[in-house]
């Protein structure tokens, strides 16, 4: 048997990352789904990321479907986004609206009956809305477990599977879900955030292997922390609102970029994003490759997270 050099091993390594880059620029050189006219549905787009992502879809030309709880501030991006089309090369749609909660099981499907009557169809699907926890186990209320399993989980894919079967009828269609770097990973006083996005990352992962076939693609967005109301929004383990800005929340991405990312993955029919910076991504590494430092790590952050309410 020949001996293998040093020299023939960096030359097969050569290759390698040589066919990766080719891959990688063929990629991104196929052309971007069009959105001009698109049926795009935003659920959350009353405020942060839901708001940003109807901004640029809007600008994009596509013909949105505006959902959220509350009518009025719904109403009010319509405005804002009519308002700054003015002037767009663009040829631009006043957006629509449809006001439902995601965590009352008794609503969902027929919303998305009303979502199917604006336009006959929809063509994309963004999953965004969602409500973050702040709590530990120990004090949690399992209906706080419950209420944010329905929010971010139960709820958006009640929406997905009642919409579902009109886009395997056209044998086409776009599921995105916005998901966190919490979806890959388990980090102290966050049990049902986290759980709500590892389940959500695999009910989508499985729903994209079963729905290739009929043309419709799915894409899990996992985004760290981004500078919106999402921990004053949160709620703690006794149900009442969390109410603080964190730091990490401050001093998160522009929504407006994390938008323009959302954008590129329904262009490139991206199927898995992570949007986070080294340190998330190197724990999301670390949680596979490495699982025991990373669950020392977590327990020395949850100790030094619980010392000052213990004291
Ligand atoms: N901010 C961050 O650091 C990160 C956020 N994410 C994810 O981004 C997504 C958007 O959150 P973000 O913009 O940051 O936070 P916001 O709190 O600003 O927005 C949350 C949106 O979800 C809607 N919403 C909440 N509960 C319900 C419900 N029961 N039914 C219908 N709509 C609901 C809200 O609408 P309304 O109250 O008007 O009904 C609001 O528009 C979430 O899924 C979040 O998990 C992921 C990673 C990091
Ligand atoms: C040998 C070197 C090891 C280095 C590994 C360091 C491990 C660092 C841990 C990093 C944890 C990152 C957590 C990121 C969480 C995040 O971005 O969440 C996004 C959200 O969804 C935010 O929601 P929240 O409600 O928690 O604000």
């Amino acid at each position: 048997m020949e001996r293998v050099t040093a020299g023939g091993v960096l030359q097969l390594a050569l290759a390698g990352a040589g066919v990766l880059l080719l891959f990688r620029i063929l990629t991104r050189l196929r052309p971007g789904a069009s959105l001009q006219d698109a049926v795009v549905v935003i659920t959350g787009a009353s405020s942060g990321l839901g708001k940003e992502c109807a901004r640029v879809f809007h600008a994009a030309g596509a013909r949105l479907v505006l959902c959220g709880r509350d009518a009025a501030r719904l109403q009010q991006v319509v405005q804002e986004l009519t308002a700054s089309s003015t002037g767009s090369q663009q040829q631009t749609h006043i957006p629509s609206t449809v006001v439902f909660d995601l965590a009352d099981r008794d609503t969902v499907d027929g919303a998305a009956q009303e979502i199917l009557r604006c336009h006959g169809h929809v063509d994309v699907l963004i999953s965004n809305a969602g409500i973050s926890y702040r709590g530990n186990i120990l004090d949690t209320h399992i209906s706080v477990q419950r209420d944010v399993m329905e929010t971010n989980y139960f709820g958006p894919i009640a929406l997905t599977q009642a919409l579902l079967p009109s886009m395997v009828r056209r044998r086409s269609g776009h599921v995105v879900v916005i998901s966190s770097v919490q979806g890959k990973i388990a980090i102290p006083f966050r049990s049902a955030y986290a759980a709500s996005k590892h389940a959500t990352q695999a009910y989508f992962d499985c729903l994209r292997a079963e729905v290739e076939r009929y043309g419709i693609h799915v894409s899990v967005i996992s985004p760290g922390y981004i500078r919106t109301n999402l921990s004053v929004n949160a709620v703690t383990g006794d149900g009442s609102k969390y109410g603080v800005l964190d730091r990490n929340t401050a001093q998160g991405r522009d929504p407006a970029h994390v938008a323009q990312a959302v954008l590129k993955a329904v262009r490139q029919r991206s199927k898995d994003v992570v949007l986070a910076g080294p340190l998330p991504s190197l724990a999301i590494y670390l949680r596979t490759l490495w699982p025991a430092l990373f669950f020392k790590l977590m327990s020395s952050r949850a100790c030094k997270e619980q010392k000052p309410k213990d004291e």
